[in-house]
């Protein structure tokens, strides 16, 4: 589908990846999440090749296009996934979640499904859920309006 793709991200850095539609951009973004596996080449971080770590242990959060969260889990649910997945204790969970929905402003809708959402809640909740990981790198497939001023402070933290 794509081949012959090099680039490098320094620390900072935000980069945008610019192609037509159907060129390959969101398959590219989840090869470097672990969700596919490429057929040839390597995926570096800091010099560790991360070409066949699960998606978990690779330290990405990724804001998926559409958002697609699990619309048969709350807003906390939504978010805790990714901490669920490395096995953090419940205690962890709790204080983690807790700390992004502060950051995201969406205190109060813990308990929210998707469904009763508003497009931004959605939008934040996606993003809530790619931060709290403390990801190193983080993915965005989709154009965030959320990602405000004190967000992107948090990111360079
Ligand atoms: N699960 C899949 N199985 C088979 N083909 C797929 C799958 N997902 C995407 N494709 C195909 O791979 C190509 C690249 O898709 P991709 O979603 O990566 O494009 P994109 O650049 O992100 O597009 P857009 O800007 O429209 O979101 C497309 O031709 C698409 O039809």
């Amino acid at each position: 589908m794509f081949k012959d793709i090099r680039f490098d991200v320094r620390q900072g850095e935000f980069i945008i990846l610019l192609g037509p539609s159907g060129c390959g951009k969101s398959t590219l973004l989840r090869s470097l999440a672990g969700l596919i596996t490429p057929d040839r080449g390597q995926i570096r971080v800091s010099g560790e090749d991360i070409t066949y770590l699960p998606p978990q242990k690779r330290g990405i959060g990724m804001v998926f296009q559409s958002y697609a969260l699990f619309p048969n889990l709350t807003v906390a649910g939504n978010i805790a996934f990714g901490l669920i997945m490395q096995k953090c204790s419940r205690q962890d969970i709790s204080r983690r979640v807790a700390e992004v929905v502060e950051l995201v402003g969406l205190n109060g809708r813990e308990h929210f499904y998707p469904a009763k959402l508003s497009g931004g809640q959605r939008q934040r909740v996606a993003l809530a859920r790619a931060l709290v990981v403390h990801p190193r790198i983080l993915l965005l497939d989709e154009p965030l309006s959320a990602l405000d001023a004190p967000i992107r402070k948090h990111l360079r933290e």
